[in-house]
């Protein structure tokens, strides 16, 4: 085939960018360049987070004094349903990004995370009280939900036209007097907050005439079990290895255990679900979403059984190898809310290349079962402290003073001792400027 028929062939960019973590911010966006994931001005951007000024957070919240910043990190090596991704995290914690990228390289080695979700779906609740007759109002509303439905969406105007609107009404009864009606809307790429609150303030005195009872709240739900997002992956056995294991399958199996015991005891499961929203949070909060209501959401649905449970579950495949799942409502939005006017979740949506909120759901819960993995690894290996303290170390290293280089000589040196005192940091920063302007 001559050479003008041959097609240059696309370079796929991928996201496992071998030893990221050792270079400076500089060089990790210069990388992100080269390698086409980010523009030279949107790299330049991300160094000054330009565009978002005292003037932008005054129009975000109350009472604003000044600017807050967290770091932004990427998690690497994810492939999410067959793509190259990567995976913006804000967070002050550290070992977490390390710890996402870990696992999504353990987990690239079975072709990554395969996610699915339901519809946008966001509930809207309307609270009826003193209801003289349940039974008769359940009987009107029931008979009128055609008619109330297209009533609802006689308000939802612009989201009908994008393939949204009111989907289904549903009730509840919660005591002898008391009912209450959920909208079930699909809000697209919103989250829909305050579409649906401003719905059910709307359709509230419709219920009330048709129940005879009294309006009580009009709020959504954050309990959103209508719009959940599942996500699974796969180790494959060889790949578990680990210090002081003969072989992957005994690292399976204690993360099996592990697993076994999150099952078995809340006061685990929490802790467990923690490591799940280590990697949720990171992702959400960089894209400006309501951590908060998702929180809310994954505990409640953990609990739904009437016990708290473990969001994720890490069971033995056909092959022996280690397979897990993560299940949990999120609800997530690329348009409204900060994404209106924070330009740093504009760069955070375009550099996860987001396409919508289905697909940051499903990024952000990627990212939530990769470091629900590690963590479980790391906990059933070598222990949480090695890796966690050594990458806090850093942060010991540079809150006495060292900068550059001389974070990681301090950090490596504190991990080696396994002491984490800014004291001895502080030692051993002087020891090494004091050798370094010897051999000057
Ligand atoms: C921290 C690691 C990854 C080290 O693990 P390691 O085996 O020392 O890592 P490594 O040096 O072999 O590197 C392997 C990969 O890890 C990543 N990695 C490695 N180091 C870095 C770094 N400095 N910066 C960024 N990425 C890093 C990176 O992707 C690297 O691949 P490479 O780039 O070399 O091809 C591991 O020990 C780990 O995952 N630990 C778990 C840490 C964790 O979960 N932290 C969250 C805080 S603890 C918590 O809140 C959760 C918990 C524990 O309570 C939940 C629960 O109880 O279940
Ligand atoms: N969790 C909670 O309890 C509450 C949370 N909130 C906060 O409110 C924030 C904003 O919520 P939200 O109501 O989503 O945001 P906004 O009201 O700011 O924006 C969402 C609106 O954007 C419009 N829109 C434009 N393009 C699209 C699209 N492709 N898909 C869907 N809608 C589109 C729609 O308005 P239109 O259809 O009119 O064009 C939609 O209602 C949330 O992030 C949350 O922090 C607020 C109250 C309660």
């Amino acid at each position: 085939m001559s050479d003008d028929k041959v097609q240059p062939l696309r370079r796929v960019r991928s996201s496992r960018l071998s030893g990221f973590y050792r270079q400076t911010p500089e060089q990790r966006r210069s990388r992100l360049v080269e390698s086409r994931w980010l523009s030279p001005e949107e790299a330049e951007a991300c160094a000054s987070l330009a565009g978002f000024d005292e003037a932008c957070a005054d129009s975000m919240v109350e009472n604003v004094i000044g600017l807050h910043g967290l770091p932004l990190g990427l998690a690497l090596n994810f492939i999410v349903n067959g793509q190259e991704r990567l995976v913006p995290m804000a967070v002050e914690e550290p070992s977490i990004i390390a710890a996402a990228s870990y696992a999504a390289r353990l987990c690239s080695e079975a072709g990554g995370f395969q996610v699915t979700a339901d519809e946008p779906i966001t509930t809207a609740q309307v609270q009826l009280l003193d209801v003289p007759s349940l039974r008769q109002a359940e009987a009107d509303l029931r008979a009128r939900a055609a008619e109330l439905l297209a009533e609802a969406n006689s308000h939802l105007g612009p989201m009908c036209s994008r393939g949204g609107g009111a989907r289904e009404l549903e009730i509840r009864v919660l005591d002898a007097t008391t009912l209450v009606v959920h909208l079930h809307v699909d809000t697209r790429d919103a989250m829909g907050a305050n579409l649906v609150n401003g719905l059910a303030e709307r359709m509230a005195p419709r219920f009330v005439a048709l129940t005879g009872g009294r309006a009580g709240l009009k709020i959504l739900t954050n309990l959103a079990d209508r719009r959940k997002v599942y996500v699974r992956a796969s180790v494959p056995v060889g790949a578990l290895v680990s210090e002081g294991f003969s072989e992957g399958a005994a690292v399976r199996d204690a993360i099996l255990e592990a697993q076994l015991f999150a099952e078995m005891d809340p006061y685990r499961a929490v802790t467990h679900n923690k490591g799940v929203m280590n990697g949720v949070d990171g992702v959400l909060v960089a894209c400006g979403n309501d951590w908060r209501a998702v929180e809310a959401g994954a505990h409640a649905y953990a609990a739904r059984s009437g016990v708290y449970r473990p969001l994720t579950s890490w069971r033995r495949g056909p092959g022996g190898e280690l397979q897990g799942l993560l299940e949990m409502p999120l609800p997530t939005s690329t348009v409204g809310g900060a994404a209106r006017s924070h330009p740093g979740v504009l760069r955070a949506l375009k550099l996860a290349g987001v396409t919508g909120a289905l697909d940051l759901a499903g990024v952000a819960a990627a990212a939530g079962l990769a470091t629900n993995l590690a963590a479980l690894k790391a906990l059933s290996t070598e222990g949480i402290q090695k890796g966690h303290m050594a990458l806090h170390a850093r942060r010991v290293a540079a809150e006495v003073g060292a900068e550059g280089e001389w974070v990681s000589i301090v950090a490596e040196q504190l991990a080696r001792e396994h002491v984490y005192r800014p004291e001895r940091a502080r030692e051993i920063l002087d020891e090494v400027r004091h050798h370094e302007g010897a051999a000057q």
